[in-house]
């Protein structure tokens, strides 16, 4: 005779998802730490919709990003991330990914503290670097010396990724640890903030 045996624990996303409530989970961090791919993940395992800011914009303004940046320049970008990043974020729970300047523009940042949780993915030079050299559709890359820009957005943008609620180290193991360890780190963060 068979016997099925329940497992009626809940789940690693189970939990997050009931620590994490209403609130919209918001992942932030420079260009390849991860976010596109691990917010994919992070919204399967709570149950919720992923939305990524960039693919969203690209949907919206039926042009891609290197486009935008070429047609309208940055500044045109930034606002048109920040109304799309608000509405997200005025319609979830969802997970949102966002582009790596969007936590930067302080508007845009500010919509994220009061819309949701924020997690800096955090990654070293040589990890961003190693995923980034692969794929040429990042505009603010395409310079002389990209692994040098990227450095100096580093010096310049980690102080304010450094505001975020949470921070998770992003680095060479499979997406699914890293996964894990946000889920795990919204658990703990919500547990500890008693204002909630
Ligand atoms: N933990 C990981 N291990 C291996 N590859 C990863 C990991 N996280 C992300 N990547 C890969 O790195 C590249 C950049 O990731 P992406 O999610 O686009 O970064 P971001 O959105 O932060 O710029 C993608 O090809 C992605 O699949
Ligand atoms: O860092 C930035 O300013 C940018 C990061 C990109 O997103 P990813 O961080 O997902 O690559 C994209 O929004 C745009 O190219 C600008
Ligand atoms: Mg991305």
């Amino acid at each position: 005779m068979t016997e099925t045996i329940l497992n009626l624990a809940p789940s690693l996303g189970e939990r997050a998802k009931a620590a994490l409530g209403k609130r919209n989970l918001v992942l932030v961090g420079l260009m390849g730490a991860g976010k596109s791919a691990i917010g994919r993940i992070v919204a399967q395992q709570l149950g919720l919709s992923f939305v990524d800011t960039d693919t969203e914009i690209e949907r919206v303004s039926r042009m891609s990003i290197s486009e935008l940046f070429a047609a309208y320049g940055e500044e045109e970008f930034r606002a048109l991330e920040t109304r799309v990043i608000k509405r997200l974020l005025r319609t979830g729970p969802r997970v949102v990914s966002t582009g790596g300047g969007a936590f930067i523009n302080e508007k845009t940042r500010k919509q994220i503290e009061r819309g949701g949780l924020s997690v800096w993915l955090n990654a070293d030079l040589d990890v961003l670097w190693e995923r980034v050299n692969k794929r040429d559709h990042r505009p603010l890359l395409k310079t002389e010396n990209p692994k040098q820009t990227l450095k100096d957005l580093m010096d310049k943008r980690y102080p304010i990724y450094a505001l975020a609620d949470i921070t998770v180290q992003s680095r060479d193991v499979r997406k699914e640890v890293i996964a894990n360890e946000v889920l795990t780190s919204v658990i703990e963060y919500i547990g500890k903030d008693k204002t909630q």
